[in-house]
């Protein structure tokens, strides 16, 4: 390794061109390399080559001649060079900063009236002109800008060592957390549609050029490239800026994976402990003041036990009451479609930040044969597949305290539930090839249809009964009238009905012991279906306003016909599937057949809106053929607040369509 720009000692580490990394100790990534003799500086007019479209690449080629790299050029130029600056100006470059320095200054003052304000500071961050970034600053310019292809001023200020810049980036609130969006060469041209060699150019000239090419930079922080210039001073700053040591970059390594050994290493080291506690420290404190039970309660509509009973065990969990030698485990009960899976995604979700990792699943019923126990656990040395290793402890070993979800647990085979039983007794599995996971702190949540029937059928008589006795009360005039939404599964139901299916299913009493909490989902009711259509034509209103700006409307009755279509069997799915039937197969042809001018006003209005015909109709089970009942309409509103019903021509309207149930 050579002496680096400015007489530092060159550092490598991803991307840094030269001998394979692995050479040094203590650096692991793959393709990272050491400094190689620096090419000379990029001139600020080569930048601006870059930035002015249409600049033809020869004239790039021309401007990056290779020319002696004068000793300390660079750091001339990054205190006399304040070439923005007003006060000091170009000619302001001390002599010895030589030529490159000089043509920096003045590219700079030719180019910066060019440039908008954020290209003009990534630039000014690049040439450590304090000055000029702070004047662009006060006049407004985003500190967190990306340049085109990624990066911030940060990170250019942070990689090419300029630590006076980095701080006062850092006073202007620049978040130093940001990743470089900027992946490879190769990517990046992909992705842009650009020609590779006009992104390399760019990049070297724009951002640094002793970056091995070949490298993925995708997801490196301030800190990252801090580290790789090897630069104490940066480090500390950004450090003390609140910059996480802990954060990974795409390729998964930490700021400390780059560092060489000493007092970064160490300051590296300091720091991700303290850091680790403080944000220990931060995340209880967030928990307290938004509970878990408010977050899920966020994205999921009802299930207001099923989502305190998880909220409590895992908070007993979390603080720490628990008991410690075995897993969590629960059991999700209730028919489809009503919230079991989405309650345990959100779970692994505020549990874990990397939530692909951090939430494993599994659907059951590809465990129904004897011999695909091996397929869940590995099999054995000498059997087909050993190689492999088995579904659940491959992703368990990634992440031994994740959120796994057994769905369907009902439908897999007894010699599963067996593994099944001991995972949850012990707190660990060992694999095919012998090795034991530690999974004492995972959370196992099993999903069953089973009973289903019964418990839907059980909510619907509480909702019944309720309903009942708030028309008396109400009748009576009575203050205490109690709310039909709010109904809970009794514990004699429990015991005397549900217990009994589950054991003739399961056939172990011991395997249902060690369930910490069996769940009930219960079947919506009607304020929750109105919730549940709410938020499928919010989903479609943002969708109509950002790919055609038009904007939907609709009101109350809009959501009762809706949520009449409720199944069930089917839960908030069926009330998806009414909305695309409905409304959105109607946009559709509305649009198809071009009567939504851009920009327009749509409301979803209901025609012959008449209860009593379709309260008829559900009723008399005689008949097969669906009355059409309430028509669900579009209708223009015009700019004079007129309204206009859309004719969208048959048979493309789907309110049209006489449908069989
Ligand atoms: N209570 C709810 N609140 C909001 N959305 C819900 C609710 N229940 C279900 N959904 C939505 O319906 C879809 C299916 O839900 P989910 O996968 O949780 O069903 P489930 O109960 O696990 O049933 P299944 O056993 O059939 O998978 C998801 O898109 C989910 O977001």
């Amino acid at each position: 390794m050579g002496p680096g720009p400015g007489g530092s000692p060159v550092v490598n580490g991803i991307g840094l061109k030269g001998p394979a990394i692995a050479e040094r100790p203590g650096l692991p990534p793959p393709g990272l390399a050491p400094l190689q003799t620096p090419r000379p500086p990029a001139t600020g007019l080569a930048s601006a080559g870059c930035l002015v479209p249409g600049t033809p690449s020869s004239l790039m080629a021309s401007l990056r001649e290779p020319t002696p790299w004068p000793s300390g050029a660079e750091q001339h130029c990054c205190h006399a060079g304040d070439p923005g600056g007003h006060q000091s100006g170009a000619g302001s470059c001390s002599p010895g900063a030589g030529l490159p320095a000089l043509i920096t200054a003045l590219a700079y003052c030719y180019l910066r009236d060019r440039l908008s304000k954020e290209d003009a500071l990534l630039e000014a961050a690049r040439i450590n002109s304090v000055s000029e970034v702070n004047r662009l600053l006060e006049e407004g310019a985003d500190v967190n800008a990306r340049h085109k292809l990624g990066w911030t001023a940060l990170m250019v200020a942070a990689i090419s060592r300029n630590s006076s810049v980095v701080k006062a980036l850092l006073t202007a609130n620049a978040d130093p957390n940001l990743g470089d969006d900027f992946s490879s060469v190769y990517e990046i041209a992909k992705e842009k549609g650009l020609h590779s060699l006009e992104v390399l150019v760019t990049r070297e000239d724009e951002f640094n050029n002793r970056l091995n090419i070949r490298a993925n930079f995708k997801g490196c922080t301030a800190l990252h490239y801090a580290v790789l210039a090897d630069d104490y001073l940066t480090v500390k700053l950004l450090l003390d800026a609140g910059a996480n040591p802990l954060q990974k970059n795409e390729m998964g390594h930490t700021p400390l994976d780059y560092a060489r050994e000493g007092e970064i290493m160490n300051l590296l080291k300091a720091s991700e402990a303290k850091f680790q506690e403080e944000q220990r420290r931060r995340e209880v404190e967030e928990r307290r003041r938004f509970p878990l039970e408010q977050r899920l309660k966020e994205h999921i509509i009802g299930q207001e036990n099923a989502i305190a009973t998880v909220g409590g065990a895992i908070r007993r969990k979390e603080n720490g009451w628990y008991d410690e030698e075995h897993p969590l485990v629960f059991l999700f009960l209730g028919s489809s479609g009503i919230g079991k899976t989405e309650l345990a995604k959100q779970t692994a979700k505020y549990i874990h930040k990397d939530i692909k990792k951090g939430f494993i699943r599994l659907d059951m019923s590809e465990f129904q044969e004897r011999h695909e126990v091996a397929k869940f656990i590995g099999s054995p040395p000498g059997y087909v597949g050993h190689e492999e290793g088995g579904q659940l402890t491959k992703k368990l070993r990634q992440c031994p305290n994740a959120v796994v979800l057994f769905d369907e647990v009902d439908k897999a085979h007894p010699d599963v539930l067996t593994i099944m039983l001991q995972l949850f007794d012990e707190g660990r599995l060992t694999d095919g090839k012998g090795k034991t996971i530690d999974c004492k702190d995972a959370i196992f949540i099993m999903t069953s249809n089973v009973a289903s029937e019964e418990i839907a059928q059980h909510a619907l008589q509480l909702r019944q009964e309720a309903m009942e006795m708030s028309k008396k009360r109400i009748a009576e005039n009575l203050e205490d009238v109690q709310m039909a939404d709010k109904i809970t599964i009794s514990k004699q139901f429990k015991e005397k009905v549900i217990r009994p299916i589950l054991k003739a299913h399961f056939r172990r009493d011991e395997f249902l012991g060690r369930i910490n909490e069996i769940v009930y989902f219960l079947p919506f009711c009607h304020s929750e279906l109105i919730q549940l259509v709410n938020k499928e034509l919010n989903f479609w209103a943002k969708k109509a306003k950002a790919r055609h700006n038009i904007t939907l409307l609709w009101d109350r009755e809009v959501m009762d016909v809706l949520a009449d279509g409720y199944n069930l069997h089917y839960g908030a799915r069926s009330i998806k599937h009414e909305v695309e039937r409905r409304v959105v197969n109607q946009l559709a042809a509305a649009y198809e057949q071009d009567l939504l001018p851009r920009g327009c006003t749509l409301r979803i209005i209901v025609e012959d809106f008449d209860k009593q015909l379709l309260k008829t109709t559900k009723e008399s089970s005689s008949s097969t053929e669906k009355s059409k009942g309430p028509t669900l309409r579009l209708e223009i509103v015009e700019k004079d607040s007129k309204a206009r019903k859309l004719e969208i021509q048959a048979p493309l309207n789907p309110e049209n369509i006489t449908y069989f149930l």
